[in-house]
């Protein structure tokens, strides 16, 4: 039980973030779980909490985000803005098994608009179980990804 996990959402994925956080902390899998907003009521964009987000991964202060809007897209592409970081919406079991086998993405993108709440509570019991192989054959493809990453003050 290490992994550190910090949420986040917009306003239109609050419910589902709420319910998902309520679950990671049940789990007793996860050492640690940050909420980075929104809070009830708080209609911050999407793209400030991902990034708020996203950074707390990319300075190794949390393993993984779990982050909720309305599709999963906004605060993936939000997300990704941070150097280090592989943020990946992913709505289907083998998919997001490969973000973390193939990938070794940090952060899963869920939209409550998207797919059901049940789903969405699967797949990231399942996405707990995965952990990135450094030895795998895909080490190599996610090491280009890294070259790619540009510095910057993000
Ligand atoms: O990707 C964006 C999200 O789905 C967000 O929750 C809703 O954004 P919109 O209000 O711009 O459609």
């Amino acid at each position: 039980m290490t992994l550190r996990i910090v949420v986040g959402s917009d306003s239109a994925g609050f419910d589902d973030k709420e319910a998902l956080k309520r679950d990671l902390e049940a789990s007793g899998l996860v050492a640690r779980v940050r909420d980075a907003g929104v809070g009830s009521g708080q209609d911050t964009a999407y793209p400030h909490v991902a990034v708020d987000a996203a950074r707390l991964v990319a300075d190794g202060s949390f393993d993984r985000a779990l982050l909720v809007c309305g599709t999963g897209l906004g605060v993936a592409i939000s997300a990704n803005k941070v150097p280090g970081i592989r943020a990946v919406t992913a709505h289907d079991s083998f998919s997001v098994e490969r973000a973390v086998l193939s990938n070794d993405a940090q952060v899963l993108c869920l939209g409550q608009r998207v797919i059901g709440l049940e789903l969405a509570r699967r797949l990231v019991r399942e996405w707990l179980t995965y952990t990135f192989d450094p030895t795998s054959a895909s080490a190599a493809k996610v090491d280009a990804i890294r070259s790619y990453d540009l510095p910057g003050p993000c």
